[in-house]
């Protein structure tokens, strides 16, 4: 058994908060074992965990694993992280092979949030690592795949077909790497076929919602049915373990004689790895698999600041994207939807067994909708790009020119454009939006509504590009190190009552029911409740952004994480710590006539006046009791206090 550093190293896969704690304090977990025995490709039980390699020497780290712990009293095996193998940079001397060990044990216990599949947390100074190019980017280990296959990317074997593998990018107008498949199937005189890969590991690995995969399934269905009127095939491919998705691919690949496979890119370090290696090992079984940027109007890392280095901050980014914009065209000549297969192809008999597939993989039970849900949700935010296209249509003809007055008002249920579902799952293109909406504006020169929706759009650019070029973020860390320190409470209680609506705070608890019920909330709610959950309850903000991502339906990591640690002041560009959201005082701002809360809090609904924002504070206490309303969770002065202070003692505490 190998010898427990003084720190334990140990990787869990469960989603979960655990505590752990030093040997002066009683333990809720306990490390009782630490047996290497990979979670996948696992070799025999009982086989040896390989050595370590000697310090200074690149080593070659494969997180998966399990290690035996106790929770509770009760004993769990636990499969350790499956962030891939990867080329670490040498050792350094004198340090033990803690790499992910973050947890400063010294002052009790803390607790940190785990993500399921994924090892709890890098330290600081790997993060470091990747931001001065120790470690390669997992973007740049896919680009130079891409550029180091280039040549052999062409010319493949198989000749059958040429496909489109979709990812979130389910439309078929403006969709770049369905357009340079289209181009390559032409060229080379052979019919297109499409793909999808369906899997329950990557939903539970994301925390996608039940809502988000709902929409995509029926977003499924309208692109099969608009796909078949082109005689394109699309196939719904199940994945059990999403390890072996590259595996899958590559089969149906060779099963179809495809010999290219387009996609668009994925800006997460999973995926960007993924592909990576997809892209490398493609070309060996004589596939040649491309993947595109579209998801961004400017591509990540293009814009650069006259340092040369990629913005972390959003107004001179802004200020750069959008010349760029223009002077490339970026919005111009936007791709069409492909056209119908050539008949002589005879696809619908050549690809019978695709067209055939009747029905979708269903999701595990605790990824699906009920039934009433499923309804009421499908007519509250009809899938597929047409409907897209309509809702962008609508909110340009009828609101873009107030947005900026209205866009703050959760009151308003107008005042925003309601897209992001689309955006997140791909059923219009940032371009297309940019596109229309600069068409719609009658000037010269933008308006203010027309301007600031682009600006808003802009926002969501700005964030897939800190996901690519810090791919830390994605790996529960802070964008700023320094943050790490800042000690969180773990109440479990205070979690349940943010996520019920329960917290006596009208206007948070009117978000997280919206939230709840819609699977959707006004941005300036989502900044609230944020705010609220990070620095008045002091919980970790991993958590909350963890819950937002297994509820929203327009759930997308990169605007997820960089608007939660905006609210926690970890992020680019965040407010800082000691500016901290006052609930009473934004309701008061943004809700003037609780509306919003009328709507969502029905136990305050007969409320007038300032008591709507702050029922405990301006009510008799018989009067409050009849509400049958909670009592505010905590008080805002206290608990301002208690963040101020939180964050100075963890800002100051030094991180390794
Ligand atoms: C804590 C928190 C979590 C968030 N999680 C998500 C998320 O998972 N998915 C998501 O799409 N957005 C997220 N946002 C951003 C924002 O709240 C939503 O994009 C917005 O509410 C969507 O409504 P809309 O389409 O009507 O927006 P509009 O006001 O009409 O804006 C148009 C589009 O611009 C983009 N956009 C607007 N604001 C932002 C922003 N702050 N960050 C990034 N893109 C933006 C969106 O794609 C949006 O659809 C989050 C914000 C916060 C504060």
């Amino acid at each position: 058994m190998p010898q427990l550093a003084s720190r334990p190293t140990f990787f869990l896969r469960h989603r979960s908060i655990i505590s752990i704690s030093n040997h002066q304090t009683a333990s809720r977990v306990k490390l009782s074992t630490c047996i290497a025995r990979p979670f996948l490709n696992m070799p025999p039980k009982g086989s040896k965990r390989k050595a370590e390699p000697a310090a200074g020497t690149p080593a070659k780290r494969t997180t998966r694993g399990s290690v035996k712990i106790e929770v509770s009293g009760q004993s769990l095996t636990q499969s350790t992280g499956d962030e891939t193998d990867e080329e670490l940079p040498p050792t350094p001397k004198e340090e033990s092979n803690d790499e992910f060990l973050h947890i400063d044990t010294s002052e009790g216990h803390e607790e940190i949030v785990l993500r399921e599949f994924y090892p709890p947390e890098m330290s600081n100074e790997r993060a470091r690592s990747y931001k001065d190019g120790t470690i390669q980017l997992p973007y740049n280990e896919l680009t130079s795949a891409l550029s180091d296959t280039a040549s052999q990317r062409v010319d493949m074997k198989s000749n059958k077909a040429v496909a489109h593998w979709f990812r979130w990018d389910l439309r078929l107008a403006d969709n770049t790497g369905l357009h340079r498949a289209v181009k390559s199937a032409k060229s080379q005189g052979l019919p297109l076929i499409c793909l999808y890969v369906f899997s329950h590991q990557d939903f539970h690995a994301h925390y996608t919602s039940p809502a988000r995969i709902d929409f995509c399934l029926r977003t499924l269905q309208i692109l099969k049915d608009d796909l078949a009127k082109l005689d394109i095939p699309l196939w719904v491919e199940e994945v059990e373990d999403r390890k072996l998705t590259q595996n899958h691919i590559l089969d149906w690949c060779e099963k179809w004689g495809v010999s290219e496979l387009h996609a668009n890119m994925l800006y997460e370090v999973d995926e960007l790895r993924r592909d990576a290696k997809l892209v490398r090992a493609a070309v060996k079984k004589d596939v040649g698999f491309t993947v595109h940027h579209d998801t961004c109007v400017v591509e990540p890392m293009v814009l650069r600041s006259g340092a040369g280095r990629t913005y972390s901050v959003f107004t001179p980014f802004f200020k750069s994207w959008e010349p760029y914009v223009y002077r490339n065209q970026c919005v111009e000549n936007l791709f069409p939807p492909p056209g119908k297969n050539e008949p002589k192809h005879k696809a619908k008999e050549a690809f019978e067994e695709l067209f055939s597939q009747t029905s979708f993989p269903t999701p595990n039970e605790d990824k699906r909708l009920g039934q009433k849900d499923a309804q009421r949700l499908a007519k509250l935010w009809p899938a597929g790009e047409h409907e897209a296209k309509s809702r962008l249509r609508r909110f340009l003809d009828e609101r873009v020119s107030k947005y900026v007055d209205t866009r703050n008002r959760p009151d308003n249920d107008s005042g925003t454009s309601g897209l992001s579902v689309h955006f997140s799952a791909g059923t219009l293109s940032a371009r297309q939006a940019v596109r229309a909406c600069m068409d719609h504006n009658k000037g010269k020169t933008l308006d203010s509504g027309h301007h600031g929706w682009i600006r808003e759009i802009c926002f969501r650019d700005f964030y897939k590009q800190i996901l690519a070029a810090n791919p830390h973020v994605c790996m529960n860390k802070a964008y700023h190190e320094d943050y790490h320190n800042v000690r969180w409470e773990y109440n479990e209680e205070h979690f349940q009552r943010w996520v019920q609506g329960k917290t006596g705070y009208p206007i948070v608890d009117a978000g997280m029911r919206q939230l709840a019920a819609n699977k959707y909330m006004h941005n300036r709610c989502r900044m609230i409740v944020a705010s609220f959950l990070c620095k008045d309850l002091l919980l970790d903000w991993r958590k909350g952004e963890n819950y937002f991502m297994s509820e929203l339906i327009d759930g997308d990591f990169a605007s997820n994480n960089a608007g939660w640690q905006f609210c926690s002041s970890s992020g680019t560009d965040a407010q800082p710590y000691f500016r901290i959201f006052n609930p009473l005082t934004q309701s008061e701002k943004f809700d003037p006539d609780g509306e919003y809360i009328r709507r969502w809090v029905p136990e305050l609904s007969k409320l007038k006046g300032k008591a709507i924002h702050d029922p405990a504070g301006r009510l008799s206490p018989a009067e409050f009791k009849k509400l049958g309303y909670p009592q505010p969770i905590v008080e805002h002065k206290f608990a301002r206090e208690r963040a101020l202070e939180r964050y100075k003692s963890g800002l100051g505490r030094n991180t390794r």
